[in-house]
């Protein structure tokens, strides 16, 4: 299986953090949504993977290239979305077409402009006027048009409403439908990332708690309701996770070693977040 991103160990010790050897790959082709409660470390990760901050331990392997060495037809090939402020506050689409193509020699202006138009971005309004979300749509637009294979978004429809995170999510499904195109985001939006990704990263407190396909971890985990005399016969291994409340027992479990008879409902990846982190609390 071709990777898009491998990340092998990789370490950053801040004073009072440390992100600690995180290692996860991504198959070319797919969507990985990376997850984690505020200052989990996911900003961390993704900035050391574009190597924006140095590392301290590990290898970080982007589009079959070492990111420390990513040359610039390797940078070309990334598309990155950060946060909104990306473009200067006078500019318009034009200016932005403009500087892009002098930035990138697989600038497509014809892409930039199809892409501006279906988000329906002013031709005429400076980005200062722009609201969130239309900032949000410029920078998509523009990480979209330079012939990416890999798009790497830092929490890219936070502060969005449902109809253009919607509109957003079809455009990454859209690229991914290339199969040589990949796409890395983190959000705290969960049912977002249920929607379209492929493997899940957790990272909790700097540290990697699974990097999984997400179908399989839907099917692995499920909420058990029941009394505390059914929970005190439950295998222990099955449980990831449980609260105790004067109806009885609410647990997140793995599917297949409760005992038939016990109804276990669908998890989504939200209930698999947070039952993990009560978990893993200290
Ligand atoms: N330059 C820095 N110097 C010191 N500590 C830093 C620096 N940058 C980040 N950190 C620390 O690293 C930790 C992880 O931060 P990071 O921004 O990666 O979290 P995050 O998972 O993206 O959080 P959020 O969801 O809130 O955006 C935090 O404790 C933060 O204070």
């Amino acid at each position: 299986m071709e990777l898009a991103l491998e990340l092998k160990n990789v370490t950053k010790r801040y004073d009072g953090f440390t992100l600690d050897a995180v290692s996860f790959s991504l198959p070319r082709g797919c969507i990985m949504g990376l997850i984690g409660e505020n200052g989990a470390g996911k900003s961390t990760t993704i900035r050391l993977i574009l190597d924006l901050i140095g590392k301290d331990e590990g290898t970080i392997t982007l589009l079959g290239e070492d990111s420390r060495d990513a040359s610039k037809a390797l940078r070309e090939k990334i598309g990155v979305v950060m946060d909104e402020s990306c473009f200067p506050e006078n500019f318009t689409l034009r200016d932005v077409d403009s500087v892009m193509k002098r930035v990138y020699h697989s600038w497509v202006s014809e892409e930039f402009f199809a892409m501006a138009h279906r988000f329906s971005l002013p031709d005429k309004k400076i980005v200062k006027d722009y609201s969130h979300g239309m900032k949000m749509k410029l920078a998509i637009a523009a990480a979209l048009s330079h012939r990416a294979e890999l798009l790497i978004l830092d929490e890219a429809t936070s502060g969005l409403d449902p109809v253009v995170r919607e509109e957003i999510l079809d455009v990454f499904l859209e690229f991914i439908q290339d199969e040589s195109h990949s796409i890395l985001l983190s959000s705290h939006i969960l049912s977002d990332l249920q929607k379209v990704c492929d493997y899940i990263t957790f990272i909790h407190r700097g540290k990697v708690l699974f990097s999984r396909g997400k179908d399989e971890l839907l099917e692995s985990y499920g909420i058990l309701k029941c009394s505390p005399e059914e929970f005190s016969r439950i295998d222990k291994f099955a449980v990831a996770g449980y609260r105790e409340s004067k109806f009885g027992v609410e647990a997140l479990v793995l599917r297949d070693k409760i005992p038939s008879g016990l109804v276990v409902d669908r998890a989504g990846i939200e209930d698999i977040m947070l039952y993990y982190v009560k978990e893993n609390v200290q």
